[in-house]
């Protein structure tokens, strides 16, 4: 049987190691992320964002987060340069976040957690498929972005404006014409590491570019996200929150930064 891993207190992030041991690897994400720690680096490229909304799929709640699932049997929706060489296909898109507005964010920034988090999942074209290229040190890219409270983000809701159909676990919905773009900070400046996947397989395969600005999202908008459920139709209800790892140990790795 799958192991049932989640966020609760007998199957959350301290107990995946007994099932997945790589828990305890050498390049474990999420990180919290030390400004004055990093070491800007002017041989990195800034990020080359290519996303075409006509290859957006569906939303589904996958019962750990909800996800926006991309067409990738094509390059027209890719990221190139940053840190990485060669070309990756944008995936799907997916959040993490808090029970309240003071925690959420899976990367931290000098002990600062934001309330919820923006993955954008990448795979390495040199690869076949995104499952074979989550097993490869170099098989993904996920962007990362902080959303913070403030104004609301017209953007993110025509996301949330699908969760009335994807509120159980299990549930999925088409969802056509998104730009994710559309949920990118203005200023694309970034700290980069190798890392992981931050849920089980906890695959060490990902090249993490996780942007310094944060998004705007607003305290409804933020309701809005807990409104989604962990459990399935038919099981007694709880609520989609705290779906975050916390930090892991460093372990030596370079923290390098695009900007000074
Ligand atoms: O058997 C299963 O349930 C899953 C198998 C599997 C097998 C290979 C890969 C993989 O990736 C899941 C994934 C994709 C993208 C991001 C994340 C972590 C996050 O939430 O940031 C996890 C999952
Ligand atoms: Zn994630």
């Amino acid at each position: 049987m799958a192991h049932a891993w989640g966020y609760a207190a007998n199957n959350g992030p301290d107990k995946w190691v007994s099932n997945f041991p790589i828990a305890d690897g050498p390049r474990q994400s999420p990180i919290d992320i030390l400004p004055g720690g990093a070491s800007y680096d002017s041989g990195l490229k800034p990020l080359r964002l290519k996303y075409d909304p006509s290859n957006c799929l569906e939303i589904l709640n996958n019962g750990h987060s909800f996800q926006v699932t991309f067409a990738d049997d094509s390059d027209s929706s890719t990221l190139k340069e940053g840190p990485i060489s060669g070309v990756y296909r944008l995936k799907q898109f997916h959040f993490h976040w808090g029970a309240s507005d003071d925690k959420g964010s899976e990367h931290t920034v000098a002990g600062t957690k934001y309330p919820a988090e923006l993955h954008l999942v990448h795979w390495n074209t040199k690869y076949p498929s995104f499952g074979e290229a989550a097993s490869k040190p170099d098989g993904l890219a996920v962007v990362g972005v902080f959303l913070k409270i403030g104004d609301a983000n017209a953007s993110l809701q025509k996301v949330l404006d699908a969760f009335n159909d994807i509120r159980a676990k299990g549930k999925q919905t088409s969802f056509a014409g998104f730009d994710p773009s559309t949920l990118l900070p203005g200023c694309l400046d970034y700290w980069t590491y190798d890392g992981s996947l931050t849920t089980p397989p906890l695959l060490e395969s990902v090249t993490w570019i996780v942007c310094k600005e944060p998004i705007s999202v607003s305290c409804e908008q933020m309701a809005k996200f807990r409104s989604l459920l962990f459990s399935a139709e038919g099981e007694p209800e709880c609520c989609m929150v705290d779906n975050y790892r916390p930090p892991q140990p460093l372990k030596g790795r370079p923290v390098r930064a695009s900007f000074q």
